[in-house]
């Protein structure tokens, strides 16, 4: 937001991680100049509107927008947006980044819930394009069309999902990686080539494989039980992913998931799960 011209407010309990977020800014801005992305002068300008702020109430004073983006627990976010909304402009549009949270139950904690609109980012935001839009029961088109316009300020391409569980990105991932540690386990190919398969057949960056020990296969497990409750048999987790999660292999953060990782975090070559030993 700061890189596109908006005057913008940092907002965290924790004054560490606003400390954080101010450096990898800076970073993101700096290394943009290097690799002349950005021009010298627009990165201090988007480091000098970027600002931080301990108090929310304080932070919302006369604000048009607020991102919510606090830990993912309802009763964190509810608060949050009811101490922030009665302090904004009046009509001002209150977005949630939830990845998996109902915008709906969210919108229950302001007086006006039309103007609560889900704004689903993707990491790392400066370079992923998509911002999924999401609406809640009583989102009014006009609080989508805002959001989108704020979208299109920030160069991203926006879509418009009506709440349903997974929305459309994390419920495809879902799948895909579901499906690929199901052709793992019958031996149908190799992680390598289960990958490779993706990666040059689809133009997928990454392999469901190697995104799945990125992500970690125990927050790949809490989401597929979860669309499983909600959307049902197709979404049942594979025993694969159930084994490697109760045996700690979690993926590149425990230094093994179908693949395994040496000291420096790079991945062992051939160390796929083989189906002999599954
Ligand atoms: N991590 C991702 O890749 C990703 C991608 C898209 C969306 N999201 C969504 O973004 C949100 C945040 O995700 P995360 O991974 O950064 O979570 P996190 O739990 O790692 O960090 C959340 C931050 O919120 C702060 N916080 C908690 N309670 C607060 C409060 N009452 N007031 C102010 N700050 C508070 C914490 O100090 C922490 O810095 C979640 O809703 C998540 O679903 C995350």
């Amino acid at each position: 937001f700061a890189s596109s011209g908006f005057t913008t407010v940092l907002v965290d309990s924790n004054a560490a991680a606003t400390d954080k977020a101010l450096a990898a800014v800076a970073k993101i801005l700096d290394d943009g100049v290097r690799l002349g992305k950005v021009e010298a002068e627009a990165a201090e300008a988007g480091k000098a509107r970027l600002t931080v702020e301990a108090d929310l109430a304080v932070a919302a004073e006369g604000a048009a927008l607020l991102v919510e983006t606090v830990t993912e627990n309802l009763a964190v976010k509810k608060q949050v947006v009811s101490t922030a909304a009665p302090k904004m402009v009046p009509g001002a549009l209150i977005a949630t980044n939830t990845s998996a949270l109902s915008v709906t139950e969210i919108a229950t904690a302001v007086e006006q819930p039309e103007r609560v609109v889900g704004m689903h980012f993707f990491n790392p935001v400066h370079k992923m394009k998509l911002v999924e839009l999401v609406r809640g029961l009583a989102t009014s088109d006009e609080a989508v069309a805002r959001a989108r316009e704020y979208s299109d300020a920030l160069g991203k391409t926006s879509i418009v999902v009506n709440e349903a569980p997974g929305l459309t990105t994390s419920r495809m991932s879902a799948m895909l990686g579901n499906e690929a540690m199901w052709m793992l386990q019958e031996g149908v190919a190799t992680a390598e080539d289960i990958d490779t398969a993706l990666r040059m057949g689809f133009n997928h960056p990454m392999g469901p494989l190697e995104l799945g020990d990125l992500t970690g296969w125990d927050t790949r497990l809490s989401v597929l039980r979860y669309l499983h409750s909600t959307l049902g048999e197709k979404f049942r987790p594979c025993p694969l992913i159930i084994k490697m999660v109760a045996s700690g292999r979690l993926g590149r953060k425990a230094g093994a998931g179908v693949y395994r990782y040496d000291e420096k975090g790079q991945r062992i070559p051939g160390s796929g799960l083989k189906a002999s030993v599954l």
